[in-house]
């Protein structure tokens, strides 16, 4: 079936939040559409929305508390009808959607590895005992607490110029940042090393862009479908069953990555105590068929293996 396609009279309007990295990932599904259906840019229009998670920037999200923190004024403007279609970082995203909003979309995932930023040393295995490392996150700092047990952690939250900023003035000495996003505004110079994910298991769905739509939008669903990246849709379909049967939101240490040969898929999990003084890992292999299924097997896996005292906030 075809659909009466947007023009500058009537956009497609693409929501987002107002970040650098935001904007720029709405950019680039506005080409991605540009380019699937011969549209010029004016049949789009970009529609920046204040999301919560970015208006408090001096505490760790965790004290924020409550989910979709990123994303919950977004998909009340999605659900009004405001905006056509939401884009968002698949890694901030809940592994449910509101009823009657879709999330089965996404471009081509970017790297997934985590960079390691410092502007005097070289790697982990070059900060010295006892150094100051920054991260907000909850997944870093317990991998980084567990590998280094006599690093200093502070808080860091904000854009990457922040981030950058803090480094300067001393703050901490070095941070971590994905790949992805910097890859993406042209700052991959600021990483010092892309960790392996062997060293360091990205966050789940690290690295892709995924755009939210209404169930019951029939056009804007036919036009997604025209730009869906089938690779980036198995594995994080993997990767999200993963995280959902642990019930993982911003509040847990949890690390995932499933990686694709031919029709066959490799998922690697951990999960982490807080404090990093436990890590529990583990990794399926299976049929990109059986995708969803295999995340929860090894989130079963995991919870299996783990003392009753292991998510210590339950
Ligand atoms: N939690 C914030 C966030 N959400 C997505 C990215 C980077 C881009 C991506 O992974 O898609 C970042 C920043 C970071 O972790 O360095």
């Amino acid at each position: 079936m075809t659909h009466a396609l947007p023009n500058p009279a009537q956009p497609l309007k693409i929501g987002t939040r107002g970040s650098p990295l935001a904007l720029w990932q709405a950019h680039e599904t506005r080409r991605a559409l540009m380019a699937a259906f011969s549209l010029p840019e004016a049949a789009f229009e970009i529609v920046v929305i204040k999301v919560t998670g970015d208006q408090i920037l001096d505490k760790p999200l965790k004290e924020i508390g409550g989910k979709g923190l990123f994303t919950r004024e977004i998909e009340e403007a999605l659900l009004e009808g405001g905006i056509d279609i939401a884009v968002h970082s698949m890694k901030d995203m809940p592994t449910l959607q509101p009823e009657g909003l879709v999330l089965d979309c996404y471009l081509p995932r970017e790297d997934v590895r985590d960079g390691f930023v410092s502007p005097r040393h070289g790697g982990l295995a070059d900060l010295p005992q006892g150094a100051v490392v920054g991260s907000s996150s909850l997944r870093r700092r317990a991998q980084l607490a567990l590998r280094r047990p006599d690093l200093k952690l502070v808080e860091f939250r904000g854009n990457v110029q922040t981030r950058m900023r803090k480094l300067d003035e001393g703050v901490a000495v070095a941070t971590f940042l994905a790949m992805a996003g910097l890859n993406r505004l042209g700052m991959a110079h600021v990483a010092r090393a892309a960790i392996a994910p062997e060293e360091m298991l990205p966050a789940v769905a690290q690295g892709a862009i995924g755009i939210e739509r209404r169930v019951a939008d029939a056009r804007v669903e036919w036009m997604l479908s025209a730009i869906h990246h089938r690779e980036t849709g198995i594995r994080l379909a993997a990767e999200r069953a993963f995280l959902q049967r642990l019930d993982g939101s911003c509040e847990t240490p949890i690390a995932g990555l499933a990686i694709l040969d031919g029709e066959n898929l490799w998922l690697r999990g951990e999960i982490l105590r807080p404090d990093g003084t436990e890590s529990i890992s583990g990794a399926r292999r299976g049929v990109i068929s059986d995708a969803a299924a295999l995340g929860r097997d090894l989130a079963e896996e995991l919870l299996g293996r783990a003392p009753k005292d292991f998510f210590g906030w339950h």
